[in-house]
């Protein structure tokens, strides 16, 4: 459908009508927050003023108390609603930019007239308060934009679905109030937008995707209905968008009930967690809880431990294939990632519920007040219907109570007067105090106050300890289930070997991966867990690569709450977690809704095509029809030669216009190594586990930290066979697709496997031509 002039210039007479109107309501606010501000400050500065402070008598205390609540409140309130100003006013910054991005001319069935609505990041009333000059993206009515061509179309408002239809549909681009594109389509979001979107340098922050969110990833963004929602999605089919516009979809649409602290997303690594932290707030929300599963279990696991990350037990895996153990630890990796392990300890806490729990002495000055035999005795007289949880309640409330008997014979021992010296000043006064209050001589109060202050100060770490249920043995009881649980059934032939294993690692306290979610809900099972009852949405993103374990405890810590997984098995990198992954088709789940992507947005054409030749599951890859040059296969005579080769790519991509560049390579070991070749030539940056943000440029890094994010063109620095063998297909699969318009492998002379499984046809092939150079 073509756009004439008259369409153009009437646009454009009604953005620069939209944009005196937000500029107006803009001054409003501004004049509204500066009043705000100013009374603020004064309300500050004159605090007191206002509080009646009379402390003569226990009434006056409470009115004195109240009074000066009131006042708190008051101005909590202004300060609150001089924020609400500052969001309303960062939006309207960002309509000023581009006030909206789409348009449907819509006319409900029996009425007479033909609405003309526009689509923005906000709503925009007129100056009456009355007509929307914008329309929300996320409101009810917008999703016919995302979701019908031109005709028939209905969307749902309060109580009822309105039906009626679409007789025109159009998109447009606008840059700093400027009309610079404009398109009718019939299709649901024409592809030159998406072109236009996507045809961009790739950058160091994502952006939204408000203004071209495809129909399927709509039915993301927009479900509402199910406790589980499942998307599984080929590389690049904006998964990751879909959850952080769903998080954005959900903020409006439970505006009332949800905050950002009652959603959590758990992403892949802190480099994600960065790249991904403007999205919401560009949309006008704040962001929410956003942390990576291993940052979660070393938070609840504390210091006791050193908890490997999923990238060592990654890199193990891939680099110490020669070691003795490395057998063990593989089916060690497979057996503790399945349900079958967490049954195993389910049964060994019901064995402890009978006999065995450790516990540990409770000692004062090198002396033990309560042994763990008393403990113990004291537990397993309890009921033994008592859960271990509610055990420990009680067993902790005997030992506070016990503890204040060894603390009434502690105040006499003459050890306590050297330690009144060195009380702070604080505490002496305090006590000081207390003991001019009693109505005895003054002097003997004085000291037994003291005595018992400084007793009490003593006692204050032991009574913690009781409290953190610091008294029971949980390390000593996790170790024992590898030493009294020998031979099961279910268990791997090698159990023995793998029990051994893992009691070593126990004594050096370091928990490998597979070992930590484990600990942690044995832990809950003895000493209760931190149930996180507040949060009402979980969105997992690269949910390929949790393990059923792993699940299983995140349903039991997230026990009222809705959950987004979002992964794509092609590329589960991590061994032997994608068996019983929800997200394989075919795995029962209840009460779920499942969603597949099957289009590739991120890559051009030409890569896609490449790269779906060795996917590694059977589910269609669709191309998105952008264009761009063939994928590169460069192979070397001389594998020696490969850092001239990465140099050669990196100055045709910088000429090409390319802003970041990023060699892949597959383990650390193998960053590492072309890292030290390439900075001695040119200026490089190296991501490591640690990194928590890049800048544009040149980069090197493991695939595995590539999850997720995308680059302008990518290196893979060795894609020989004999780097990449057929174990390796999911990592391969990842790395090229993190290039979103140029691809280049560099192998010796024998590349793996996988370039052979695509067709001749869809790359280039480059020989020994670095070695002519
Ligand atoms: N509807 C869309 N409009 C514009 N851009 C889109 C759209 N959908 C996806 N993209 C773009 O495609 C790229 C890939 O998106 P995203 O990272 O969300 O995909 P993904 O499925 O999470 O990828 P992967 O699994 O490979 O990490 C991003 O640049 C994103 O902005």
């Amino acid at each position: 459908m073509s756009v004439g002039p008259k369409d153009r210039m009437e646009e454009q007479e009604r953005i620069d009508y939209v944009l005196k109107e937000i500029e107006r309501k803009e001054t409003a606010l501004y004049s509204k927050a500066t009043g705000l501000k100013e009374d603020v400050i004064e309300l500050r500065k004159t605090f007191w003023d206002d509080v009646t402070v009379n402390l003569d008598e226990p009434d006056d205390v409470i009115e004195t108390q109240a009074s000066i609540k009131q006042q708190a409140e008051f101005l909590a309130e202004k300060e609150r609603f001089h924020g609400k100003i500052g969001d309303e006013l960062k939006v309207l910054k960002r309509m000023k930019k581009s006030p909206y991005f789409g348009r449907i001319d819509f006319k409900e069935h029996g009425e007479d007239q033909v609405e003309k609505l526009y689509i923005g990041i906000s709503s925009f009333l007129d100056r009456q308060d009355e007509d929307f000059l914008v329309y929300d993206w996320r409101a009810p009515i917008s999703s016919l934009y995302y979701d019908y061509a031109l005709g028939n179309a209905s969307y749902n408002a309060v109580n009822s679905a309105i039906e009626g239809e679409i007789s025109l549909k159009r998109q447009f681009i606008i840059r700093d109030g400027i009309l610079k594109g404009l398109f009718d389509t019939g299709l649901t979001i024409g592809d030159e937008m998406l072109q236009e979107a996507l045809g961009h340098n790739a950058s160091t922050d994502m952006k939204n995707i408000v203004a071209t969110i495809q129909k399927e990833q709509n039915r993301i963004i927009r479900e509402e209905r199910s406790k589980l929602l499942l998307v599984q999605g080929v590389a690049g089919s904006g998964k990751t968008s879909a959850a952080l516009q769903r998080i954005a979809y959900l903020m409006y649409r439970y505006r009332e009930e949800l905050n950002p602290e009652n959603v959590v997303l758990f992403s892949p690594n802190p480099l994600f967690t960065g790249y991904i932290r403007n999205v919401l707030p560009e949309l006008g929300e704040a962001n929410v809880r956003q942390t990576t599963f291993l940052e979660y279990l070393r938070e609840g696991i504390g210091e006791g431990f050193t908890v490997e990350s999923p990238f060592e037990q990654m890199e193990y895996v891939l680099t110490k294939e020669n070691s003795d153990a490395y057998q063990t630890r593989l089916s060690s990796m497979e057996y503790k990632a399945t349900l079958d392990f967490k049954k195993l300890i389910d049964n060994y806490v019901e064995k402890l519920r009978i006999e065995g729990m450790q516990f540990k002495n409770i000692s004062f000055r090198g002396e033990i007040l309560i042994s763990k035999e008393e403990i113990s005795e004291y537990f397993y007289s309890l009921d033994e219907a008592i859960t271990p949880v509610n055990k420990m309640e009680i067993v902790a409330k005997w030992l506070q109570s016990e503890l204040k008997q060894y603390q009434r014979l502690e105040v006499k021992k003459d050890w306590v007067m050297e330690k009144v010296e060195l009380l702070d000043k604080e505490a002496y006064l305090k006590a000081y105090y207390e003991a001019q209050k009693l109505d005895e001589d003054m002097f003997v109060n004085e000291e037994k106050v003291l005595r018992k202050a400084v007793v009490r100060k003593m006692f204050g770490t032991l009574r913690k300890q009781i409290e953190d249920f610091d008294f029971v043995h949980v390390a000593k009881n996790f170790r024992l289930l590898f030493s009294t649980t020998r031979e099961l059934e279910n268990t791997p032939n090698n159990w023995n070997a793998i029990c051994e294993q893992t009691i070593h690692d126990f004594s050096n306290n370091h928990l490998t991966w597979e070992d930590a979610a484990p600990y942690l809900y044995f832990k809950g099972k003895l000493i209760g867990d931190k149930q996180e009852r507040a949060v009402r949405q979980l969105l997992i993103d690269e949910a390929q690569d949790y393990s059923s374990f792993q699940f299983a405890f995140i349903r039991h810590l997230f026990p009222y709450t809705r959950m987004t997984l979002l992964g794509d098995i092609n590329q589960a990198i991590y061994v032997n977690v994608t068996k019983e992954n929800p997200l394989v088709p075919g795995i029962q789940e209840s009460e779920h809704e499942r969603i597949t992507l099957t289009k590739s947005y991120r890559p051009t054409k030409q890569i896609t095509e490449f790269t779906k030749a060795f996917a590694p599951g059977v589910e269609e890859i669709e191309a998105f029809n952008r264009d761009g040059a063939k994928p590169t296969l460069i192979r070397l005579t001389d594998p020696s030669h490969s850092s001239l080769a990465i140099l050669a790519e990196r100055s045709a991509y910088l000429e090409k216009g390319h802003e970041m560049i990023a060699v892949i390579c597959k383990t650390v070991q193998e960053t590492e190594r072309v890292y030290k070749e390439l900075k001695e030539a040119v200026p490089v940056t190296q991501i490591t586990e640690e990194t928590y943000g890049f800048s544009k440029g040149f980069i090197v890094l493991p695939v595995y930290l590539a999850k997720g994010i995308e680059f302008d063109a990518v290196i893979i620095p060795d894609g020989s066979s004999s780097n990449y063998k057929e174990k390796d297909r999911t990592l391969f699969y990842t790395a090229c697709t993190r290039a979103m318009h140029d691809l280049t492998i560099i192998s010796g002379e024998e590349p793996c496997h996988f370039i052979k499984e695509a067709k001749v046809d869809t790359y280039e092939m480059l020989e020994d031509e670095i070695e002519k150079i």
